[in-house]
């Protein structure tokens, strides 16, 4: 008799951590389901009148394996191939208990059920075809060995025994696939947010400027809103990085990122596209309005101080552009933007630019 649980799949190799919690987990569960369904199985002992050493290897089984199959997993090199092993074992001494119970319906019927949902759980239907031969094989071979006994009736008593069995241990599994779901949930939101996050600075990064500015333009247009692009290029940042290290140089694009964080409010958009290359897209403000942003971002980089680089002073060259009735995608609303820091880049750095709609 051996129930186990759910738990996540096969684990990648970097994830020991993840591999012991794997084991904790189906520690868990097992202890539950074999103190659980000890009394079906105990019931059936009890009709039976069976002899002491049923007893023992059952209280054995029911008892003791849960922690020496914890202790086997976690001492084991590989504590995740050692805890699939222990799993395939619940199912061969789950069928020895069948064919010791002569095949009583209800129990074995739990038995059976239980070992195969918390497989499927734990490894998919692969998993569960390995251990359900396993089990098969050990019911068979007991059976013969006892002479093939066959009492498939549940008594009153057997199914009240059997009833903890039947109510605890699927509410414990459902919990426990409820409890990864809402992990895998969790896990991708980050993903989610790792994927569109410069890891440097915190801003947004590339792969969704554009559907951010889309979104934008798709927005104004709708409701007739002003929006503009200003997109910010460090000048001779590669200097800063050859003069001063790359660690001064991330420093300073931190800082610029920070600017950009308090020149914006919530509708607006900071994203570094790479490099030493920022955007914002802002959201229901004018030429001006955006001109002025610009002025203060240009502004705050100029008087920027660092500790790890006293004498440092660095500027930014600016192109903004403002969303124009011909802006029809975010690729000409950036070239239009682009141009115009060109253009600043060209007139000496350190200034804004505006571009020509
Ligand atoms: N420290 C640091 N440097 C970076 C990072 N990403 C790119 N760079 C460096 O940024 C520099 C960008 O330099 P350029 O594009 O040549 O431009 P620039 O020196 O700023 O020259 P102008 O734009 O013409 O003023 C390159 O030397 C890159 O190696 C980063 O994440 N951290």
């Amino acid at each position: 008799m051996s129930v186990t649980g759910i738990a996540d799949g096969p684990l990648g190799p970097d994830s020991s951590g993840e591999h012991l919690r794997f084991v904790r987990r189906i520690y868990q569960m097992r202890t539950l389901g074999l103190g659980v369904g000890f009394f079906a199985v105990a019931g059936v002992l009890h009709e039976q009148g069976a002899s002491p050493w049923l007893w023992a290897a059952l209280v054995c089984n029911g008892f003791l394996w849960p922690p020496i199959a914890y202790l086997l997993a976690t001492r084991s090199r590989d504590p995740e191939y050692a805890e699939y092993r222990n799993l395939l074992i619940d199912s061969a001494l789950g069928g020895v208990w069948i064919a010791v119970m002569q095949f009583n319906a209800v129990p074995s019927a739990l038995l059976a059920v239980m070992l195969s949902a918390d497989k499927i759980g734990v490894g998919g239907w692969r998993f569960f075809a390995r251990t359900a031969a396993a089990q098969v094989v050990t019911c068979l071979a007991t059976w013969a060995v006892l002479g093939f006994g066959f009492q498939p009736h549940s008594s009153m008593p057997v199914i009240l025994a059997s009833l903890p069995f039947m109510f605890v241990y699927p509410m414990a599994i459902s919990s426990a696939a409820y409890g990864l779901a809402r992990k895998v949930v969790r896990q991708n939101k980050q993903l989610a947010h790792i994927s569109r996050t410069d890891p440097l600075t915190g801003l947004q990064n590339r792969l969704h400027w554009d559907d951010s500015a889309t979104a934008t333009m798709t927005y104004c247009a709708r409701s007739s809103k002003h929006a503009a692009l200003i997109v910010i290029d460090v000048d001779r940042f590669k200097e800063i990085n050859d003069f001063h290290g790359h660690l001064v140089g991330d420093a300073v694009l931190r800082r610029v990122a920070g600017t950009l964080r308090t020149a914006t409010r919530m509708t607006d958009t900071a994203s570094r596209l790479g490099g030493d290359e920022f955007v914002l897209i802002l959201m229901d403000l004018d030429l001006d309005g955006a001109l002025a942003i610009a002025e203060r971002v240009r502004r705050a980089v100029e008087d920027a101080r660092f500790e790890e680089a006293p004498a440092l002073r660095c500027t930014v060259s600016i192109g903004v552009a403002r969303m124009g009735p011909k802006t029809i995608s975010a690729a000409m609303w950036m070239r239009h933007a682009d141009a115009a820091l060109y253009r600043a880049k060209q007139l000496g750095r350190n200034q804004v630019a505006v571009a020509e709609d």
